[in-house]
């Protein structure tokens, strides 16, 4: 398949089986957008709806394109070719594996250099304040060093062009970076969020209602100047959370 360029959301229903205002949302290579709406909208159904690449088959009736067009049957069904990554708030490893064994399997498993392993662990290690090392187990990583590891995963070995994100917050994970590492790499990034410094990084943010997509906001420079501002505010709550978690003193900020 040649690469991605860009998805297309066409409008399906809302859950009253009405024609959902928004007809057509695209989508395109390194860009961020937002799905935001009150508990029980139907953002996650729009995520799903993604992650399935829906034809008209989903209880929305939304249909995915890709580059315009609807995507070959194989790569709705076959693992190999998937264009879709999920990244999920609740996120355990299985695999009583090393962090390198695991990075090393995944890596074989795409066909890629062995070598990126520790282009992941270093990634992952600018994306969370507890350091991973190669030799840790899978099963004792922290929610935060889990969702680092998979992000760079994602960015570094997966091959897959677009990635799905449902609410990051809180998750002990420098959002921010994690966000612009994956658009750097030219994916197509999807995240569901009321976080304020995920919505406002995004450059559009669909707003959902009644499990339809009512608008699309542009994020403006205003909001955008807001962004950078709570982000100072996020990244210095996190370096004190890994000041208390050291056991050290928190000093006066200058
Ligand atoms: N367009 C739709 N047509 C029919 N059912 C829908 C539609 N959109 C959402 N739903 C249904 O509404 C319910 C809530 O949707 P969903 O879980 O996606 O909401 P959410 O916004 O992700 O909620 P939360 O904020 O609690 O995570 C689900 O049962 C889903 O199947």
């Amino acid at each position: 398949m040649s690469e991605i360029m860009n998805l297309t959301i066409l409008g399906g229903v809302n859950k009253e089986g009405v024609d959902e205002p928004i007809r057509s949302v695209e989508i395109s290579r390194g860009e961020i957008v937002g799905i935001v709406g009150p508990t029980g909208s139907g953002k996650s159904t729009l995520i799903d709806d993604i992650e399935q690449l829906a034809q008209g088959d989903t209880p929305t009736g939304r249909t995915i394109l890709v580059n315009g067009e609807k995507p070959a049957a194989n790569i709705r069904v076959d693992p190999r070719k998937k264009l879709v990554a999920q990244l999920s708030q609740n996120m355990h490893f299985l695999a009583d594996m090393t962090v390198e064994e695991f990075l090393q399997m995944h890596a074989r498993s795409r066909g890629k250099d062995e070598s990126l392993v520790s282009r992941v662990i270093e990634l992952a290690n600018t994306l969370t304040g507890e350091p991973i090392a190669p030799h840790h187990h899978l099963t004792a990583l922290s929610g935060g060093q889990s969702r680092s590891l998979m992000t760079a995963d994602i960015a570094v070995i997966s091959d897959s062009p677009v990635v799905l994100i449902d609410e990051v917050e809180n998750a002990g994970i420098k959002k921010q970076e994690a966000l612009q590492l994956l658009a750097g790499e030219g994916k197509i990034v999807v995240v569901v969020t009321h976080d304020p410094v995920l919505a406002l990084m995004s450059s559009r943010r669909i707003v959902i209602r009644n499990g339809g997509m009512v608008d699309i906001i542009t994020t403006s420079q205003e909001e955008q100047d807001v962004c950078c501002k709570i982000s100072e505010v996020d990244n210095w709550l996190m370096s004190l959370r890994e000041t208390i978690r050291r056991g050290d003193i928190v000093e006066q900020v200058a």
